[in-house]
């Protein structure tokens, strides 16, 4: 498993507005947008391409175009959703699945209860995208679903990453080709599964249901 922690003071800039108890909603969607966008810059850096050629107004010359089958992103719902503009600003012509899960906060275990994929990945680039990889449980359930579909390459893109949950990640994945893109790596999970500092419930602040 490749990690990737952005190292960025743009990036640490808007993620201290974004972690602050005080900033609220359509700001916070505003900057998790803002934040994608930049994070998908590195999340995108091996995808797939194919060598083109085409005309200037001036002289032939070589270019690339994103190959097919075009990447696929994914949005864990709800708080994946939040990434989801940001994410095709960058790639307009990725298409879009969504996995809605929820993570029972007595357990911590996730569940899936919705799925809008293609059937059949095969041969698929996968970008999965969800703000907080807390245990990693979400994230784990959301890559065994995309392989088992066929997906050969998952790059997730989080904005806060806990080290125990990418430890978990790291060792669930084994022999897979994942790549995980954070723009932080927090200090640790509190005794409800919280990452600290972190920024509290990523769904819950996106669409103000605290
Ligand atoms: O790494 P884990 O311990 O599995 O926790 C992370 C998951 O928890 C949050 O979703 P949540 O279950 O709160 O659903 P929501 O997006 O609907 O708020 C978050 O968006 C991740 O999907
Ligand atoms: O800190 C956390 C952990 C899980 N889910 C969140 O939204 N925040
Ligand atoms: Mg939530």
């Amino acid at each position: 498993m490749r990690v990737h922690v952005a190292d960025h003071p743009l990036i640490t800039h808007k993620l201290t507005v974004l972690r602050d108890a005080r900033t609220p909603s359509p700001t916070f969607r505003n900057l998790a947008e803002e934040l994608v966008t930049l994070l998908a810059y590195e999340a995108t850096r091996n995808v797939r391409t194919t060598p083109i050629t085409v005309q200037t107004p001036v002289a032939e010359t070589q270019g690339l175009a994103i190959s097919d089958p075009r990447p696929l992103v994914v949005p864990i719902l709800r708080a994946g959703l939040g990434m989801l503009g940001g994410m095709v600003k960058l790639v307009p012509t990725a298409e879009v699945g969504f996995l809605g899960m929820v993570r029972d906060e007595q357990t911590l275990q996730p569940a899936i209860y919705a799925e809008r994929l293609p059937d059949d990945l095969s041969d698929r680039q996968c970008f999965v995208l969800d703000p907080m990889l807390a245990t990693g449980g979400s994230l784990i359930a959301a890559i065994d679903y995309l392989f088992a579909r066929g997906a050969v390459d998952v790059t997730a893109i989080c904005l806060i990453g806990a080290p125990e949950g990418l430890a978990a990640v790291e060792r669930a994945t084994e022999g897979r080709n994942v790549t995980i893109v954070l723009g932080a790596k927090d200090e640790r999970l509190n005794e409800v599964g919280y990452i600290v500092p972190g920024l509290g419930d990523a769904g819950d602040r996106l669409y103000g249901t605290v």
